[in-house]
């Protein structure tokens, strides 16, 4: 057997515990080259599909996915336009199972609890769309993993609320408020062996049990938040049997939930009823082993609750800002900027100078730490508004009044933040331009004499965009 030098010694030993000869399989496959993948994420845009530039870059569709693909090896997308306008999303092939197994359904209050940075959050949106929308509430309880959530989240148009707070505080503040919760856990990473040295190096003996004792934990919260009949969806990306079958059997025994049947997407293997129990129904639940499929390793399962777990107290239900409902400038600026105005965006939330969409509804709000109420929509500098440059991408092609659209290097050089020359036929009376390629939104643009000035946010700019192009080049001479 081939083993990756500082694969841990102590993990193969269990791994064959479990598995026995098969554990072989499994180890020989962490020496191999890690599957990547990438999926539509434009959640404005629902039912689009990937642009044509990319065809050089896909393999074959990942089955579970009407939208994402293997990516060819070696090639690095993430500094491209499409990226950064929210075309794509880079991510696991395997870790796509988790929106595919939650099923968003339409107008549903999903909680994701564990979301930074926003994998899963943003398929669920996106396939949440796909059915006329969702609420989605996106939780991480480490600040600066959140601060990247909302980029991701900003990035690619879902239009979620994002919290930083812990499970029991959720628990308490929004008792069986969700129609469904993910629970992404914080595992031991045994499923990013292959494809991150830095998780091998930091992988211990105890890990496994340790962070079992988190997810119990985790989960008798996230049980809390939901609705009797909500459903639960729980994933790690780790391959474990004590973070895995042992954390459901364990649920199944102490609460009152029942495992759903996944579907038999391929390589999507039974989860194994001889690590719990014997319990047979296990098998509903999925892996998607490294060594049996094309991605780095995942579990899923989802679960109905059948009854109220006790509800802590309840929160009042302080609002997070004011709502502009009623405000006459609000809604004749949003008249000047759009051609037809989504009525989420009359539901809206001030935090200091910035409105807000609402996504969070009727949910209590004192007391917790809510970074976003919704997606941004406008800055408000005394009666006048501006608009955020989120909010570029939660609106459809077609849906600004004044669009400019880019060729790929007038996209290249707007991203590095210079101003566009004033275009030909332009609309007359329009302040902002939304600027797009290919019917993405990159961000606007605003009305100086005789140009466009830039409002790409400086923070966002970057001189290192590259055209898909010059990387198809790369990637022809690299592999001849
Ligand atoms: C596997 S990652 C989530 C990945 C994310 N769902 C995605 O698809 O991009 C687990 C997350 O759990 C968060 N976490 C760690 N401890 C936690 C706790 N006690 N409660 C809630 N979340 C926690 C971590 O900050 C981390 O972002």
């Amino acid at each position: 057997m081939r083993v990756a030098p500082d694969i841990p010694e102590h993990f193969i030993k269990q791994m064959e515990t479990w598995m026995g000869p098969e554990a072989r399989d499994l180890v020989e496959a962490m020496t191999g080259r890690p599957w990547r993948g990438l999926r539509y994420a434009a959640v404005a845009n629902p039912h689009g599909s990937l642009p044509a530039g990319l065809a050089p870059f896909l393999g074959e569709r990942i089955p579970w996915t009407d939208d994402g693909h293997y990516l060819s090896p070696g090639v690095s997308l993430g500094y491209t336009v499409l990226h950064q306008a929210g075309a794509f999303y880079l991510q696991d092939p395997s870790a796509m199972a988790v929106a595919v197994a939650l099923d968003p359904k339409p107008g549903e209050r999903i909680l994701d609890l564990c979301a930074a940075p926003g994998g899963k959050t943003t398929y669920a949106a996106l396939l949440a769309a796909r059915r006329g929308g969702a609420h989605i509430v996106a939780n991480d309880i480490h600040r600066d993993r959140v601060v990247t959530l909302a980029e991701n989240a900003e990035r690619v148009g879902a239009p979620c609320a994002i919290v930083n707070e812990s499970p029991a505080a959720l628990a308490e503040a929004w008792p069986q408020a969700f129609d469904a919760v993910v629970v992404d856990a914080p595992c031991s990473g045994e499923g990013m062996f292959r494809k991150d040295p830095a998780v091998r190096k930091e992988w211990h003996p105890d890990a496994p049990a340790k962070f079992q004792a988190l997810q119990k934990d985790i989960l008798a919260h996230a049980l809390a938040v939901l609705r009797p009949g909500g459903r639960l969806v729980y994933s790690t990306c780790t391959l474990n049997p004590l973070e895995n079958e042992h954390v459901i059997a364990w649920l199944l025994e102490h609460f009152p939930v029942e495992l759903e049947p996944l579907p038999d997407w391929p390589e999507w293997s039974p989860a194994r009823s001889d690590w719990a129990q014997g319990r047979v129904e296990m098998e509903g639940a999925k892996r998607l082993w490294p060594h049996l499929g094309r991605g780095e390793g995942h579990f899923v399962a989802r679960l109905r609750l059948h009854e109220p777990i006790a509800a802590a107290r309840r929160r009042s239900r302080a609002k997070a800002g004011q709502s502009l409902l009623s405000d006459k400038t609000w809604s004749a600026w949003l008249s000047s900027l759009l051609t037809d105005v989504p009525d989420a965006w009359r539901q809206t939330r001030v935090q200091k100078t910035v409105v807000f969409a609402d996504a969070l509804g009727d949910l209590a709000v004192d007391g917790l730490r809510i970074l976003r109420p919704g997606p941004p929509l406008a800055e408000r500098k005394g009666q006048v508004f501006v608009p955020h440059h989120a909010a570029s991408r939660l609106v459809a092609p077609g849906g600004f009044r004044a669009t400019v659209e880019v060729d790929e290097e007038t996209a290249i050089r707007y991203l590095a933040g210079e101003p566009l020359s004033m275009p030909a036929n332009v609309a007359q009376d329009a302040s902002f331009f939304a600027v797009a390629h290919e019917g993405f939104h990159l961000g606007f643009a605003k009305r100086a004499p005789g140009r466009l000035n830039n409002l790409y946010p400086r923070g966002l700019r970057s001189t290192r965009i590259e055209s898909l192009a010059a990387l198809a080049g790369a990637a022809g001479s690299s592999s001849s």
